[in-house]
């Protein structure tokens, strides 16, 4: 069987797309993958502020078309850019094992964040980073920072901020985890939205691609996602809303943390929920859905 894969073109995208095609090749080995590189409107604006150009799925609007007018058959991506909803005909078929998901400071002089220098510039654009970072450091002046890893990295080395905010999962792809000189526990950097995890999408009709994909399913990853994600649609996450949900398997229980703030940074409300592990994704979300309201509601 051939299938055709659709992935975006930057270096983290490649790098986990062709890691994808490998294990997906090593558990139906019949299976013969093609490479089809897209250019999203995301990557065409590296130097805006994402929240600026607004407009959901950036990252994944010309890899769904390339499903939708069939030159591919599924599409790799960070989970963490795929909006609560999808195309209709388009689905998440497939969630695999889960990437560490926790953030990682990158700092030039190897500093970690209680002996920054007081007003120490760090770059970030996302409100949920900085949110977390303040509410340890409030002095911490935050400067905007986009762009590939590479452009993150260069920036902190060339002393444009002093340290960088990224997430492990995409270093350790590019084989650049010796980079990271801090891991912020999730107690002080609550993870975005599905971090760390991939998501699959490919053609709700498409009988083939589910069968393959579904051999590498992580049945544990999808269930935590899947609260996650659920946390998300209920305060109607937009990328204004510093938003953070962040769910792992505690033994027989599901243990979900979440916050929400207002897009300037005030009112943080923070919410978690404990229940037993639940049997199927619907039930995670539940819990997710009920997380979110809560906060939404506060
Ligand atoms: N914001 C962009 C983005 N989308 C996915 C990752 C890599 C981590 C992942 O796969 O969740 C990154 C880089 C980062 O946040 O540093």
């Amino acid at each position: 069987m051939r299938l055709v894969l659709a992935t975006r073109r930057s270096a983290l995208a490649l790098a986990q797309s062709r890691a994808f095609a490998e294990h997906l090749k090593s558990a139906v080995p019949s299976l013969v993958i093609e490479e089809l590189q897209v250019v999203t409107s995301g990557d065409k604006t590296q130097d805006r502020p994402l929240q600026d150009i607004g407009g959901k799925g950036l990252f994944i609007k010309e890899l769904e078309e390339a499903l939708l007018d069939g030159r591919a058959d599924f599409a790799v991506h960070s989970i963490k850019d795929v909006p609560a909803e999808i195309a209709p005909s388009l689905t998440l078929a497939c969630i695999p094992a889960r990437e560490d998901p926790r953030d990682v400071l990158v700092s030039r002089t190897g500093a970690p964040l209680k002996a920054l220098p007081e007003g120490a510039r760090v770059g970030t654009s996302s409100l949920r980073r900085a949110v977390a970072l303040l509410a340890v450091r409030p002095d911490l002046q935050i400067t905007p920072l986009r762009g590939n890893v590479d452009t993150r990295l260069r920036k902190v080395e060339e002393g444009v901020v002093d340290v960088a905010v990224l997430a492990l999962a995409g270093l350790k792809r590019l084989g650049l985890a010796a980079r990271a000189t801090e891991i912020l526990e999730p107690e002080v950097s609550l993870p975005a939205i599905g971090q760390g995890a991939l998501g699959i999408e490919c053609r709700v009709d498409d009988a083939r691609a589910h069968e393959a994909l579904a051999a590498v399913v992580h049945p544990e990853t999808a269930t935590c996602v899947s609260a996650e994600r659920a946390v998300m649609a209920a305060v109607e996450g937009n990328c204004r809303m510093p938003v953070a949900a962040h769910a792992v398997r505690a033994g027989g229980v599901l243990w979900l943390r979440a916050f929400l703030a207002e897009p300037d940074g005030s009112r943080m409300r923070t919410g978690e929920r404990r229940v037993p592990w639940p049997q199927d994704a619907l039930e995670a979300a539940r819990c997710g859905e009920d997380l979110g309201a809560e906060l939404r509601s506060a």
